[in-house]
């Protein structure tokens, strides 16, 4: 599973807070990265130990994972379906999480009306952003597990956009009009570009400071050819910070 900076320390303390908060009988989100891998293996224990609980993976990484600590996994449509028990939780990580401030806009991917301040994120680092949107919207419940080093005041981090292959260059000029600069994520142990766990592309977006991340939001879901973006807005309900010396969980 991919690593990114931060302490592992921090981020298992941050993922093992997340993991508690799972109730006997629960079906929980299960996200990607390796902070959410962290929460992942602190529920294999819990299973291990006895815990009744069902796993929608948001990746091959995650659901991997997840079978290797032998957590039973249900795939989302059969969770979220008109006979399914539905998601109670999700936890899943961030590349960045907004600690206050911006606009307080509404946009698509906004749940509900509520204004937008802390607790919006930028995610897709591993390219799993299409799938973890989907489980993390699902869910009455979404944690965020991050370190320190994921918060920010603005959020300013490039925005992974999932692109349909044949849309790559539509939506590249898209994207510049709408004030980016969109580069297309290569592999790193392969010639060539990134392939998502959905046969698309992604490119990262470079935006600068994002004052209005609902809005911005909003732009690229308009944008043909977009699959998915990875910006989370008005969807985290709480966040759990591993920190040097403990856990610090913010609502947000
Ligand atoms: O696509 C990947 C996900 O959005 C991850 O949750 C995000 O990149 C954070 O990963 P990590 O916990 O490894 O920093």
């Amino acid at each position: 599973m991919k690593t990114s900076g931060g302490s592992d320390a921090m981020k298992r303390r941050a993922g093992e807070s997340a993991a508690a908060a799972v109730s006997d009988g629960d079906v929980v989100g299960l996200g990607t990265g390796s902070t959410a891998a962290h929460a992942i293996r602190r529920l294999g224990d819990r299973v291990d130990a006895g815990l009744d609980v069902r796993g929608v993976p948001t990746s091959f990484a995650s659901r991997e994972l997840a079978v290797e600590e032998a957590i039973p996994c249900l795939d989302l449509p059969d969770a979220v379906g008109p006979d399914g028990p539905g998601i109670d939780l999700a936890i899943d990580g961030a590349d960045q999480v907004a600690t206050g401030g911006g606009e307080e806009d509404t946009g698509s991917g906004a749940r509900g009306d509520a204004p937008v301040s802390g607790g919006a994120l930028i995610k897709g680092g591993g390219a799993a952003h299409a799938r973890e949107k989907l489980v993390d919207a699902a869910a009455d419940r979404f944690l965020v597990v991050a370190d320190p080093s994921k918060e920010s005041p603005r959020l300013d981090r490039s925005v992974p956009v999932e692109v349909l292959p044949a849309g790559r260059t539509a939506v590249a000029a898209a994207v510049r009009e709408a004030g980016g600069e969109p580069t297309l994520r290569r592999a790193e142990r392969k010639d060539g570009p990134v392939v998502t766990d959905n046969g698309n592309l992604v490119l990262d977006c470079a935006f600068g400071e994002i004052d209005a991340p609902a809005s911005l939001a909003a732009t690229l879901s308009s944008i043909p050819g977009v699959v998915e973006h990875g910006l989370f807005v008005g969807l985290a309900d709480e966040i759990h910070v591993g920190t040097e010396s403990g856990v610090r969980v913010d609502e947000a």
